[in-house]
């Protein structure tokens, strides 16, 4: 660059040494920076600079992502049960410095959801997605320019559709599969010039691709998955690939593992193959979110459900050994604490017996849950048709008479294995004295790695009848830590063994401990029965346990003080349970 089209950037130095302390500038300051003077903002703000840097090896790559909004815009208005708004952050790895973007100037209070995003020659796009308000799918184009920090709004997408792979590659950007307004998946794809603001069509792929991911490695385009719409979430193991030099798609068998979600997660190891972030490292095994830039990769995860995510940069170049560096995030990046959140929060408490809400305990979670709930304590028909509501009281108390007959059936056979003979009245109040049964509502969550439905806890019930639905997301603890995916069959019943159960028998029944994973795509439904002792009950080991000498592990406790204890305390795994154990 020459140095005589900018002079006298810091008075008194010459105006080589100005340029050269200017070039060194951050870019994240660059904001503060074109502040201070017109010169230093037309300087900052020009191309020539850009170029300048560049060539200096002073330019580098950023990992932007959507992010829920921070607290300055919280307080503006969004909260809890409406959408959260959605902005950019930028993380810049090299001065390890966040910043978010200036907002769309079209959506002011929050960018479409599910928008998705690609960068190419200094730019970021962002495209499509859905109204944030009326959640319609939208086909907006958004450019930002690095240099100027100024959005345009670029050619509308030729159609409207969602969930679809995109990547860039030499000044354009490809966007293919996904879906149409009619949520049929598609095979059509098509690719915008960014310097000449135009969309061409491109050829098709060799089938329907809904939720397929993008990927680009090398000189090749990658469609990752999807699936077609027949076949709703059963993400396919193929993938399509589109090589930039011929223009041509090609097939390729076994790309991915069938049944697994590709969004965000998919990215090129250092052999250039195809892989999932979820597979790189015990760190980041769930909710995984990965960025490529460059040779470089952010990757956003945790290491089994419910726990909290970690962001972490990892270099992928040979010779480099792979592994995680943790990103410290500060705190309006990573999340907002719960006392704000908590804010917004309204509980609607009409009787004891009929409550709404949101979380198990808010009050005490670190996070709140991805879920609302109406939550129905049974007594008698009676005091349920007084209280319950009219909107779906009927069907509630026919689905739990229906469900009697399994309850009864699963406890008579449960206690026989512990020499109970008969359930007679004392030992039917203990085990099944009082009912609750929840609908809860789990809506799309569209940043499911920062949140979960239901955290890590075990049921206080005996039993739990849990009823499901097809779209999946309960998981169990098995031995070792070891999470499992209960498969999402429509109108399944999953039993669940509570903690109450676990103390009546003395340990020989244990609680299962679960929880539930928000999904990015899909609302969920979820309804269990708790069957449990009467609040007044007194609950200990069964004496048929001890009888032949075995000693008591839990000592005896008033359900209601089990209860209140169990909801005092933010969900964590099994640890309510020591309440009632007897330490030796
Ligand atoms: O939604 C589910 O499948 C599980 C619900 C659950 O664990 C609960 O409500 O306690
Ligand atoms: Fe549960």
């Amino acid at each position: 660059m020459e140095s005589t089209v900018f002079t006298e950037f810091i008075p008194s130095l010459p105006q080589e040494l100005g340029l050269e302390c200017m070039t060194r500038l951050p870019y994240t300051a660059h904001r503060v920076a074109s502040q201070v003077c017109k010169r230093w903002r037309e300087l900052l703000e020009s191309k020539d600079f850009y170029y300048h840097r560049k060539k200096l090896g002073y330019t580098h790559k950023v990992a932007c992502l959507v992010q829920a909004a921070d607290r300055a815009d919280v307080s503006q208005g969004s909260k809890p049960g409406n959408s959260p708004s959605f902005g950019i952050t930028v993380f810049d790895s090299v001065s390890q410095t966040w910043q978010r973007l200036d907002p769309v100037p079209k959506y002011p209070n929050g960018l479409p959801l599910f928008c998705q995003l690609a960068s190419c020659e200094g730019k970021l796009v962002v495209m499509g997605g859905w109204d944030p308000v009326s959640y319609e799918q939208v086909s907006h184009v958004f450019v930002y320019d690095f240099t100027t920090r100024k959005w345009r709004e670029g050619k509308e997408m030729p159609s409207k559709r969602s969930f679809f792979a995109i990547g860039a590659y030499s000044g354009r950007i490809y966007v293919v599969g996904g879906h149409d307004e009619n949520k049929n998946a598609l095979k059509t794809g098509w690719v915008y010039d960014l310097s000449k603001d135009e969309w061409t069509e491109l050829n098709q792929m060799s089938q329907e691709r809904d939720e397929c991911e993008g990927v680009v490695i090398g000189d090749e385009f990658w469609a990752v998955s999807g699936y077609r719409t027949d076949n709703q979430g059963e993400f396919e193991e193929s993938a399509e690939v589109y090589e930039f030099r011929s223009g041509q798609w090609r097939r390729v068998k076994e790309a991915w593992i069938p049944g697994r979600c590709p969004r965000s997660s998919v990215g090129a190891g250092k052999d250039g193959r195809l892989m999932s972030w979820a597979d790189l490292d015990p760190a980041v095994r769930v909710a995984v979110r990965g960025i490529m830039f460059g040779s470089r990769v952010m990757i956003a995860g945790s290491d089994s459900p419910g726990a909290p995510q970690g962001f972490y940069m990892v270099e992928m170049k040979d010779g480099q050994n792979g592994q995680l560096e943790k990103i410290e995030v500060p705190e309006e990046f990573s999340g907002l604490p719960a006392e704000e959140k908590r804010k917004y929060l309204k509980e609607l408490s009409p009787s004891n017996n009929v409550r709404f809400g949101t979380s198990f305990s808010p009050e005490a979670e670190k996070a709140l849950e991805w879920k609302d709930y109406l939550s129905l304590f049974y007594v008698s028909e009676d005091e349920a048709s007084a209280l319950w509501p009219s909107v779906c009281k009927d069907q509630v108390l026919d689905y739990m008479r229906r469900s009697e007959i399994v309850i009864r059936r699963l406890l008579d056979v449960l206690v026989k294995n512990l020499k109970v003979t008969e359930i007679d009245e004392t030992k039917e109040s203990l085990l099944m004295g009082s009912r609750r049964i929840n609908l809860n509502y789990y809506p799309i969550c569209p940043n499911p790695e920062l949140t979960v439905g239901i955290g890590r806890h075990s049921d206080v019930s005996t039993l739990t009848v849990l009823l499901q639905d097809d779209v999946g997301g309960l998981y169990v603890r098995g031995d070792d830590d070891y999470w499992i995916r209960v498969p999402p069959v429509n109108g399944s019943l999953v039993i669940n063994v509570g903690d109450a159960l676990q103390i009546m028998s003395n340990g020989r029944y244990k609680s299962v401990e679960h929880c539930v994973m928000t999904d990015g795509s899909k609302n969920r439904i979820s309804i269990p029965i708790f069957i449990n002792p009467r609040p007044s009950d007194k609950i200990s080991p069964f004496h048929e346990v001890l009888a032949s000498g075995e000693k008591a592990a839990y000592k005896e406790v008033l359900y209601s003080d089990y209860v209140k204890h169990f909801f005092r305390k933010a969900h964590d795994g099994k640890k309510t349970i020591d309440f009632a154990k007897i330490r030796i």
